[in-house]
Formats: C-alpha cells, sequence, structure tokens
C-alpha cells in the first residue's frame, strides 16, 4: 500500500542556483556479476502470461565501478542489453529475476537513492501540450520539497531552462508524435532538465543522443560532462558515438550479447583489443571498431587486421568474452574490491528519505493544474468538438421535432448509446499515454498514487461535461422533447452521470488490461451486452440471463432519462380517439417509471466502483523493485 509520509523532508537541497553545480552526496556504484533472466512471454491476448518455463539470460555476469565525477558508457550492438543493464542498475526492473551485487555507496537500492537518482528513459515521456517552461515548473512543484517556495521552485525550473540552453523554446509547446513541437534534441535536454531539477547525485540516462545529429548529441554529452564534474556519477548507454564524443566518457563498457567485452577507460580499448590480436589497419571511430568487434565481424572489414581471417562471428565473439575473463576480470574484481577497503559505507537517515517531498494537498494541487493545462487540448480539440456538433446537428435533423413516442424514446436510448461508447473508448484510448507518464514519474517517487487519482477524478468532471451539455442542448431543442427547464436538466444530469461511469469503467479497462487491443475489445462487449440488456431493445430478457441488467448502465441510465420525459400516469394516444399509459409502453415497461432514486444510487456506487478498480490496477504501475 501506499505510504502517506506528512513530515517534512530534510534532504539537503542547496536553495541558492548552486544547486546545479555540486551534487549533494557524491555516489559510488557498483555492480558485480549481474545476471538477468525472463520468462518469454506469448503474443496475443493476454500478453503477460507465460508461453512455457522458457527463459532467455539477457545479462551474463556484468562487473563495473563508477565512481563520483565519472562518466560510463555502455555500448553494444542493438539487443546487447544496455537498456536492460541500465534498467536493472537504476532499480527499474519489474519482470524477470536480476541476480548480483549493485551498491550504492556500497549499500543496496533504497528510497534514499531513488530520491537522489535521476532517470531519462529513451522516449521523451513528456505531456505535449505544455510548454517548456510548464513542464519544469510543474516538475519543480511536484519535486523539490515543501521548504521551497513556489517563487524559489520557479527560480530553479528557470535556472535549469538556462543552463540547458532552452531559453529560446522556453514558451514552444513539448509537442508529441502527431503534434509539432520542439525539436528532438531540444526535448531531450527538457527530459534531463526534469531529472536535473532535484540535483541528482547519479544520473542514468537511456540513449539520449539517438537520434540527433553529432553536433546537438555533442552539445548534450558536454552539458553531462559538465554536471559530472560536480560530482555526480553518470551512466548511459549509447548506440554509436562520434570519436568526439567516445573521449568525453571516463569509462566505456563493451556488451555483446549480455556478456562483457571490455570494461575501462575509453582511451585504453584500442591499446586492449590490439593487445589481444585486434587492431583496425587504419585510423577509424573507436566506438565503430567496438561495434564491429561484438557483432563478431571483422573479415569484410579490410581496415581490421586479425591474425586468423578465417574465424567465423560466433568464434570471434567467444575468443573476447574469454579474452575479457582472462585479462580484465580479476582486474575489475580487484577494483571493485579495492574501493570497497577505501570507502566507509554512509550511514543515512532512511527514514528521512521516505518522507514525501510535498504534502498530499500540495501534490494533488500540483497534478490538477497540470492536468487541466494538458487535458483541455486532448477534450477540446477541434476534431472532438467538431465530431460531437456533427453527430448532435445530425441526430437532430433525424429526430427533428419527434412527436411521436417510440421517436422519442429512441432519441433518448441513443443519448444513452452514444455517451456510454464514446466516453469508454476515449478513456482506453487515451490510458496508454497517461500510463506511460505514470509510470515514469512514479518510479521517481514524484507524487502519491492517490493524490494523482483524485486530481484526474476531479478533472474529469469540468473536462467532460461540456461536450455532453452541448449534445443535449442541440438536440433536446431540435428534437423537441419536453419544453421544461426541470426536464432539460435532469435529462443532462441523467447523461452526465452516464459519461462519468462508462469513463470509469474505460479506465478501470485500461489500466487492468495493460493491452489496448484486447481492452477495446473487452469493452466493446461489455457495453453491447449492457445496451442489449438496457430494457430497449429486448423486452423479456429470458431469466438466466436477465441478471446483467443489475449491472448495465444502460439500464439505469435509460431508466433515469425515461423518468426525466415521463412521469407515472402520463399518457400518450395509442389510437384515434384512445390514450394508453406511457409506462405500458413496450419499451418502457421492462424498465418501468419508478425507482429513479436507485438508479442513481446505481450508478453513483459504479462510479465510485469502476474508479476504485482502475486505482488497484494503478498500483502497480511504476513501483520499482529496491
Ligand atoms: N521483457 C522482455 N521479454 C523478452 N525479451 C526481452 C525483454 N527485455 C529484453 N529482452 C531482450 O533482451 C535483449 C536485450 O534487450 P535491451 O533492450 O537491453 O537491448 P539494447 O542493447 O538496449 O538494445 P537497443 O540498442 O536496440 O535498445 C534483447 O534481445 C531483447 O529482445
Amino acid at each position: 500500500m501506499e505510504q502517506e509520509m506528512e513530515n517534512i523532508q530534510e534532504i539537503d537541497y542547496p536553495k541558492s542556483a548552486a544547486i546545479f553545480h555540486n551534487s549533494n552526496r557524491p555516489v559510488t556504484l557498483k555492480f558485480e556479476n549481474v545476471f538477468y533472466q525472463i520468462k518469454l512471454v506469448k503474443e496475443g491476448c493476454f500478453k503477460n502470461s507465460p508461453k512455457s518455463d522458457e527463459e532467455k539470460i539477457i545479462l551474463k555476469g556484468v562487473s563495473g565501478i563508477v565512481s563520483p565525477g565519472e562518466m560510463l558508457a555502455i555500448l553494444g550492438p542493438s539487443g546487447s542489453g544496455k537498456t536492460t543493464l541500465l534498467t536493472g542498475l537504476g532499480g527499474r526492473l519489474v519482470n524477470g529475476h536480476l541476480d548480483g551485487v549493485i551498491t550504492f555507496n556500497n549499500k543496496p537500492f533504497s528510497n534514499a537513492m531513488k530520491r537522489t537518482t535521476g532517470f531519462v528513459t529513451q522516449d521523451d515521456v513528456l505531456y505535449p501540450h505544455l510548454t517548456v517552461f510548464e513542464t519544469l515548473v510543474f516538475t519543480a512543484l511536484l519535486r523539490l520539497p515543501k521548504t521551497f517556495t513556489v517563487e524559489e521552485k520557479t527560480a530553479h525550473a528557470e535556472a535549469i531552462i538556462t543552463q540547458l540552453g532552452l531559453t529560446k523554446c522556453k514558451n514552444s509547446i513539448v509537442g508529441g508524435p502527431l503534434l509539432r513541437g520542439i525539436s528532438g534534441g531540444e526535448r531531450k535536454r527538457v527530459s534531463i532538465g526534469q531529472e536535473m531539477l532535484v540535483n541528482p547525485s547519479l544520473l542514468f540516462l537511456d540513449e539520449p543522443t539517438s537520434g540527433l545529429d553529432s553536433t546537438t548529441a555533442l552539445r548534450i554529452v558536454s552539458t553531462l560532462t559538465d554536471l559530472t564534474k560536480g560530482g555526480r556519477t553518470a551512466v548511459m548507454t549509447i548506440h554509436q558515438p562520434s570519436s568526439r564524443l567516445f573521449y568525453m566518457f571516463d569509462k566505456v563498457l563493451l556488451l555483446c550479447e549480455g556478456n562483457p567485452l571490455y570494461f575501462g577507460r575509453g582511451e585504453d580499448a584500442l591499446r586492449y583489443f590490439s593487445g589481444i590480436g585486434f587492431s583496425p589497419l587504419v585510423a577509424m571511430n573507436p566506438s565503430d571498431f567496438l561495434l564491429d568487434l561484438s557483432n563478431g565481424i571483422l573479415s569484410d572489414d579490410p581496415r581490421i587486421l586479425t591474425d586468423d581471417p578465417g574465424k567465423d562471428q560466433a568464434s570471434i565473439k567467444l575468443t573476447l568474452v574469454t579474452a575479457f575473463q582472462t585479462n580484465l576480470a580479476d582486474n575489475l574484481k580487484q577494483q571493485l574490491r579495492e574501493s570497497d577497503i577505501h570507502q566507509v559505507a554512509e550511514k543515512l537517515d532512511e527514514k528521512k528519505f521516505n518522507q514525501w517531498t510535498n504534502t498530499w494537498w500540495q501534490q494533488f494541487s500540483v497534478l490538477f493544474r497540470r492536468g487541466m493545462k494538458e487535458r483541455k487540448h486532448q477534450s477540446f480539440s477541434g476534431l472532438k468538438v467538431g465530431q460531437v456538433l456533427a453527430v448532435s446537428i445530425l441526430s437532430g435533423l433525424l429526430w427533428w421535432k419527434s412527436n411521436n413516442i417510440q421517436d422519442q424514446i429512441g432519441l433518448l436510448f441513443f443519448y444513452c448509446n452514444f455517451w456510454e461508447f464514446y466516453p469508454m473508448f476515449q478513456a482506453i484510448f487515451t490510458f496508454p499515454q497517461e500510463r506511460m507518464m505514470l509510470e515514469k514519474e512514479r518510479s521517481s517517487g514524484m507524487y502519491r498514487l492517490s493524490a494523482y487519482f483524485m486530481a484526474r477524478t476531479v478533472g474529469d468532471l469540468p473536462m467532460e461535461l461540456v461536450l455532453p451539455t452541448i449534445f443535449t442542448i442541440i438536440t433536446y431543442w431540435m428534437a423537441g422533447l419536453k419544453p421544461s427547464v426541470g426536464a432539460f436538466f435532469s435529462t443532462l444530469f441523467s447523461l452526465l452521470c452516464n459519461v462519468l461511469v462508462s469513463q470509469g469503467l474505460g479506465l478501470a479497462l485500461g489500466a487492468m488490461v495493460m493491452d489496448q487491443k484486447s481492452a477495446t475489445v473487452l469493452g466493446s462487449v461489455i457495453m453491447l451486452s449492457f445496451t442489449l440488456a438496457g430494457g430497449y431493445f429486448v423486452q423479456h430478457v429470458p431469466r438466466f440471463i436477465a441478471w446483467i441488467k443489475y449491472v448495465s448502465i444502460s439500464q439505469y441510465a435509460y431508466k433515469l432519462l425515461l423518468g426525466s420525459q415521463y412521469s407515472p400516469g402520463d399518457t400518450y394516444s395509442c389510437a384515434i380517439n384512445a390514450t394508453c399509459l406511457v409506462e405500458d409502453f413496450p419499451s418502457i415497461k421492462p424498465v418501468g417509471l419508478g425507482g429513479k432514486g436507485i438508479s442513481v444510487f446505481a450508478l453513483f456506487i459504479m462510479l465510485l466502483g469502476y474508479r476504485f478498480l482502475a486505482y488497484v490496477a494503478l498500483m502497480r504501475i511504476g513501483v520499482t523493485k529496491k
């Protein structure tokens, strides 16, 4: 369960702008004999179900040490295990089995480390509609402790913007795949800035230069070098650094299919490989040479010499793995031991770091404001408003001044369906993006899940109410429903309950069934059965399946909508000179006109129930192994 801790956090955050130059607390990261294996999973509906007992070993005994002021680059071909190692070192691997010893100042990963560690993921997970300034200010408000005033937090965000050279695009929106915003390099710097805000002692970066031109890449790595000079420890994965970048790294770890091939200073790498019989003929980018080696490629590159040109790729890799064990492994073990002797394990007050940086209310208020800023663009995009306007005008025309009961009831049931399917699918579709953000922010211990969830739920009210209201206003008068203000507001209220409950169902499905396709299929089946059992289509539901109507959102919403237009005892003309009771009308009879209070209560319980389910399902997101 989520811990609710209210005491003031006393981590030493300098209040001046000098916060960005020196580390609070130098960290030596050591990892020894790290193994990682996972059970393979099968594709399909239930993505996470194990296929068999088949396991894959991804990391095969990787060791290393990085001291304060050093930058380690993990190199290797695609699929060699770089990201896995980085994620494991950052305490973020959630599946599989991680073995080996990973210590931070000779202590295992802890909440204390989590709060002073920055992790920049490969994909920049940022809110697309916020500006650079807003993104960093909201992060500062959440991550810096409550001993800072809002002005001080804002000033820190400003200082980061200046330090990362983002001043020019400060007021531009971040953007995303479908929304033009700042450039890829700027986005990467915003992600790094978010982590720098807390003055991390240890910074992990997954491919911070991927997809960037070499000048921008150099700029980013130079910024990181400046940061490490202040006593920080940095570890990054990188694909193919230019020579200029390569020589900026203090240490290099080369991986090949999860095996270490080299660990040591970048400038010594070529000498080492030449010592074991592998050297390039002409001067070439050292990282290209190392990557070729870890791919076992020699013969198709005439510039690389080997004492045995006939070796195939597998045997070259094997030779290199064995050479590492023979020549470097013992030396590395020795380095790890020596640092043990020199380093006194620091005594940190764990309790102090277990505390949240801000109170629940502060988190709630920042998350609410940020959510409203971001979601207003999603909820009121031109496309969505256009879609709702088009559907409302079309249905208003189709039901134009309808004065027969059958048509009017049909319109009410259409209200039910449209405003059930639409919010449910919208919640399912937008959920993956939300989950990514949540995952990233929760794993850096930014806020309590309850504060996030409450802020989102409260935000749903203004966000989800506007479009259904516009829809009802247009269709209600065009279709000529009961001309009374009370009846109009009662219709609107029923519709809004329907929207919020259906959205809650979408959220619960999105959170429980992690795969969007499966959630969509499941959602449509559930909604369809609710619709069919809603009382409009099937009047005599067989007994054994009649229970569905008691859990059907449609049934309760339909009942409320009927209640907004008709009262018990109302009549309609059912034949020439004859009137019949409305409640006896075939598609009203199974539902009846009474029991409105029960329907409101049932919808209220569903509203809470579905959101509670979503909350429980979300609890597993972003929770990292210690
Ligand atoms: N959860 C998983 N299930 C199955 N295979 C996995 C899983 N996680 C990692 N792998 C596999 O482990 C290997 C290493 O993956 P990893 O992402 O660490 O490689 P990488 O070196 O970072 O690659 P790239 O440079 O392409 O990002 C890959 O073959 C990958 O397919």
